[in-house]
């Protein structure tokens, strides 16, 4: 990787670039030569994130982002209180989950409404097939993901990488995807497989945009090819995945497996939750929906209608 370095003055002093990493009023911005240098944004305020195509000013070594381009779309969560970014510009987002430990549904159910929301696509994997019997019981509470539609890759990273590589990049190919997952599900494992010295380059970069001080995790771009058209986001902060942003009545067009049920119940202002003549809960019933996706909604839908601050 090259941190600074010169490259071509582009027009009235801008030039474009890629927002590559961030760390709090730091960033690493990637022009389109591949040079990589430190920017820090005009005003007060940090809008850029990891995925932002910008235009930036020279000074000195490092740079000044002048201009956030328009988003195709911004991957986010938010709590109570926060939002937090997690990238712009995405084609994908990969949910890595394993056979052990035991995943949440409810957390994965969370990220792929995060998704729809934004009309991200999402993609599934759950690794460690090597752990056979928890393997297979991860594999069947996947099933209702399946059947509604979404890809579900199975992997053992650790044991058939290359394999895995192959499956992989298939996916991935010519796309940007966000890298997200529990603790211990294997993203580091899956990251340094497709981007040999991944781990090297995480210090690197946040060594640079820290001052030195300490290493901390930021969401960070990685190219996979040499071409620089395949790219993955690793990005932490999967475990606090706050909806708020979403208001209840459209969440279960976030959810394909209720948005194929949606518009034919008694009541227009239907919540889908206890009202008679109810199409989604009548597909519950009938064992078109799984149980602990209507749960989830329900549980859902009573969070983001709580009063918001
Ligand atoms: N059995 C088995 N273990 C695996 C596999 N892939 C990764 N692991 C192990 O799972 C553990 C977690 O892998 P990591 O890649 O560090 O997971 P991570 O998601 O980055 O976890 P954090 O660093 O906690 O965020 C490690 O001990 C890996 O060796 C696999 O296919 N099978
Ligand atoms: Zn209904």
């Amino acid at each position: 990787m090259r941190i600074a370095g010169r490259c071509a003055a582009g027009v009235n002093g801008l030039d474009r670039g890629l927002v590559v990493a961030s760390h709090g009023r730091h960033m690493l911005v990637e022009t389109p030569e591949g040079h990589r240098l430190i920017c820090h944004p005009r005003g007060k305020k940090n809008d850029a994130v990891v995925g932002d195509r910008v235009l930036w000013r020279r000074s000195h070594d490092e740079g000044t982002v002048e201009k956030v381009d328009a988003r195709r779309n911004l991957f986010f969560r938010q709590d109570e209180i926060r939002t937090k970014s997690f990238a712009a510009n995405l084609d994908q987002v990969l949910v890595l989950i394993a056979a052990e430990p035991e995943f949440s549904e409810h957390q994965l159910a969370r990220a792929l409404v995060a998704a729809e929301a934004e009309r991200i696509v999402p993609l599934v994997a759950l690794n460690k097939s090597d752990l056979v019997e928890p393997f297979e019981r991860a594999w069947a509470r996947l099933l209702p993901y399946q059947r509604m539609g979404y890809g579900v890759l199975p992997l053992s990273l650790r044991l058939s990488g290359a394999v895995d590589r192959e499956t992989l990049t298939k996916h991935l190919e010519g796309k940007t995807t966000l890298v997200l997952g529990p603790s211990g599900a294997g993203k580091s494992t899956l990251i340094n497989l497709l981007v040999p010295g991944a781990s090297a380059q995480t210090g690197e970069i946040s060594r640079a945009l820290n001052s030195g001080k300490h290493t901390t995790t930021t969401t960070t771009w990685y190219w996979v090819d040499e071409d620089r058209k395949t790219a993955v986001i690793d990005s932490p902060g999967f475990q606090e995945f706050g909806l708020n942003h979403i208001e209840p009545t459209r969440l279960a067009e976030c959810m394909p497996d209720l948005k194929e049920h949606l518009g034919h119940c008694r009541f227009y202002n239907c919540t889908h939750r206890h009202e008679p003549g109810c199409c989604v809960s009548g597909a519950v019933e009938a064992g078109g929906i799984a149980a602990s996706r209507h749960r989830i909604y329900r549980e859902l839908f009573e969070e983001l209608s709580q009063p918001k601050y």
